[in-house]
């Protein structure tokens, strides 16, 4: 707001009503100013300009005629706002002691609110980065901000008062400017700067006194054309890494109302088809309506502190997840849930209490998520039902024992025993005595009663022959014989016994070669190699690895009674590991990371010393696990290089960094590996 007393010129020439016109002319020029005021009894009641004066003389008065002042002034307090009043010219602004402050004319009035109006916008838009020139209706610069200054490389003091059509280049003619048209992003050179912005016409009291120019620099606006083209992309990479992600991001405000849902909507645990269903809603709401439980977001808001859970739904799906708190200058703003789901894609084999077979000692539930393990057990409950010998190949720790487990209690002979017997494990001299059994008397230090063989016990149901490659030549002719014959024969016995079983056999060794290099019977083998199912690694399902990590985790936390909880990260070290051991070493580093991580959360740290040990340069070794095709090789190489990244570092902009490559290199890549 403008106020009088801002504006206010001092009184310098006072003259009385009845002066003549020379001695005013005189007082005026010796004050150097264009204006007297015409006093009459102390009071003032009018005012001469330069140019009435001109204007008595012309009409032909003589010097010596008393001068003919104008009287329409206003006096109004200095402390009041700049207005305009009707039929009035002049203003004399009076203090608040009733003392006169000083005068404006209106025309000055309204030329210095302009100036002044300019420079609080040009302040505002200092900011902005946006140049403000003002010419008179001559073209000559009159006002410039600092802006315009910085962008023209030239100083003002240089600027003022010169012909800025004269100065710049422009593509329209600014002479329509002054007829009152508007010029739109009309580009522009001046001093080798070029500038794109719009030229106004500059009315006071309606008449146009000269343009407006409010520009910017190309080249800066480029560049922040480019930076929003960066923000663009990097918007459409956060899309897509969250699109791709298996984790369901909420965003839920202060209040528990969720705002947002980013990545993959767990539609299941919902019960709901679309993530814009639960948009809005009170989080609280879900909990309190059993729909899931426990309430997360409560527990992270109460603990005032990151939090985790297992999740359940009433579909009973259950998810793992992490809510953290955000806060903005001490107060909760926000928390983020990120939310993975740990149910088997395929439900789980059917078991009811009395199901449970009477030689299964431990019952080990089969982890999983990966599409690749739900489809090899439909092959295998499948093959369960029929009576088939099936052989289950995998390497070292895949999981063959629980998958022998799944295929017994699948089977008609679910309710019979299930024997295991490790073949590798029975000392060379024992095995045929414990596959066969022996009669009283058959050899010294045998049982005098005598005994009955594995094969035997598991009549009518199942025998396991785990790490069958390491059943000697001669036990293997025996074997064979049995399986043919479907009969054993106690050592030292003449009688047979014939026996009802369901044989499944595991190797972690390549039986075809061990056949080709004379180790193994062909014949046994394809007597065992009726239905064939491999069990993947876990480096070709890493969708396993989660799920994994957290049953192991809550096996443990009740095992050992004690919290732990993954961080994120952690999380994302174990799935890019190459597991060469299989679930077994996962199950193990699980046990180690409890017994490692001192706080309460297993954190990306602790997960990398207890993988790779102190050894940094270990960590930057690339794995290779088996010989595979060099192209192959490096396109895996490069995949998990950029999975890891994008995981890491969230855009491909980032990634493309630390890789070393250009952002359109990990674009293409990541194109492809989306397929
Ligand atoms: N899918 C799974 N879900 C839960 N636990 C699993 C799973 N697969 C394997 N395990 C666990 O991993 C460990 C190793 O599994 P298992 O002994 O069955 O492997 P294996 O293939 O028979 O190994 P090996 O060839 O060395 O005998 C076991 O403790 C087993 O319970």
């Amino acid at each position: 707001m403008i106020l009088w007393k801002d504006i206010l010129k001092p009184i310098t020439v006072v003259v009385g009503y009845d002066d003549s016109i020379k001695s005013v002319i005189q007082k005026i020029t010796s004050e150097r100013t264009d204006i007297a005021f015409v006093e009459e009894q102390d009071a003032l009641v009018g005012y001469i300009t330069n140019s009435c004066l001109l204007e008595q003389i012309e009409t032909g008065q003589s010097l010596d005629e008393p001068i003919k002042y104008k009287n329409d002034i206003l006096k109004v307090p200095d402390a009041i706002p700049v207005e305009f009043f009707h039929n009035v010219t002049t203003v004399i602004g009076v203090d608040s002691k009733g003392d006169v402050a000083g005068y404006s004319t209106v025309r000055n009035a309204r030329h210095q609110i302009n100036e002044l109006q300019l420079i609080h916008l040009n302040e505002i838009i200092h900011g902005a980065g946006v140049g403000i020139v003002r010419t008179n209706s001559q073209f000559e610069i009159e006002f410039m901000n600092e802006t315009a200054e910085r962008f023209l490389g030239l100083p003002r003091s240089f600027l003022l008062a010169r012909n800025y059509e004269a100065l710049l280049t422009t593509e329209k003619d600014l002479q329509r400017v002054l007829s009152g048209e508007t010029l739109v992003s009309v580009n522009s050179t001046i001093n080798f700067k070029q500038m794109s912005g719009n030229f106004y016409p500059l009315k006071i009291e309606g008449e146009i006194t000269g343009l407006v120019h409010m520009f910017y620099l190309r080249e800066e606006f480029e560049e922040a054309v480019q930076e929003l083209d960066f923000v663009r992309h990097l918007y459409s990479d956060l899309q897509a890494v969250y699109d791709s992600s298996n984790e369901q991001i909420l965003v839920i405000d202060e209040k528990g109302i969720i705002l947002r849902v980013a990545g993959k909507f767990l539609r299941s645990f919902w019960k709901m088809e679309e993530a814009d269903q639960i948009i809005g809603k009170q989080i609280r709401d879900f909990a309190r309506t059993k729909i899931f439980q426990p309430d997360i977001f409560e527990m992270c808001v109460g603990q005032k502190k990151k939090v985790t859970s297992i999740q359940e739904s009433s579909s009973n799906t259950r998810i793992w997840s992490v809510a953290t708190p955000v806060y903005h200058e001490g107060k909760l703003e926000k928390v983020v849930i990120l939310s993975r789901e740990i149910t088997s894609t395929a439900p789980p084999h059917e078991q009811k209490e009395e199901d449970a077979p009477s030689i299964r000692t431990e019952e080990k539930q089969l982890v999983y998520r990966s599409g690749k393990i739900a489809s090899l057990l439909n092959n295998l409950r499948r093959a369960a039902k029929m009576n088939s010998t099936i052989l289950l190949e995998g390497e070292s720790g895949v999981g063959k024992e629980i998958f022998a487990h799944e295929i017994h209690a699948a089977s008609p002979r679910k309710d019979c025993p299930l024997i295991r017997v490790n073949c590798g494990a029975i000392p060379e001299q024992l095995i045929e005595s414990e596959l066969f059994g022996y009669e009283k008397g058959a050899f010294t230090g045998a049982d005098r009663r005598g005994k009955a063989g594995l094969f035997e016990l598991a009549n009518t149901g199942t025998i396991f022959l785990d790490e069958i490659g390491d059943l000697p030549l001669n036990m293997q002719v025996k074997l064979l014989r049995v399986i043919q014959e479907r009969e054993v024969a106690r050592i030292g016995g003449t009688d047979t016994i014939p026996i009802d079983v369901r044989i499944i056999a595991a190797t972690n060794k390549d039986l075809k070669a061990m056949v080709a290099n004379g180790e193994f019977r062909e014949d046994l083998f394809y007597r065992l190699n009726v239905i064939p199912l491999r069990i993947p690694p876990l480096r070709e399902r890493k969708e396993d690895i989660f799920p994994l990590a957290v049953y192991f985790l809550e096996q443990f936390k009740h095992m050992y009674s004690i919290e732990k909880s993954y961080t994120p990260d952690a999380i994302s070290v174990l799935e890019t590991y190459g597991w060469p051991g299989n679930i077994r070493e996962l199950e193990n580093i699980i046990e180690r990371l409890i017994v490692f991580s001192e706080e309460e959360w297993i954190d990306r740290e602790v997960v990398l010393k207890v993988l790779y040990g102190d050894d940094e340069s270990k960590r930057k070794q690339p794995l290779v696990l088996e010989m595979m095709p060099l192209k192959e090789a490096v396109t895996e190489l490069e995949t998990q290089l950029i999975e890891l990244g994008m995981k890491k570092y969230g855009t491909a902009a980032k990634v493309s960094e630390v890789l070393e490559v250009s952002p359109a290199t990990i674009s293409r890549r990541m194109k492809k590996i989306r397929g």
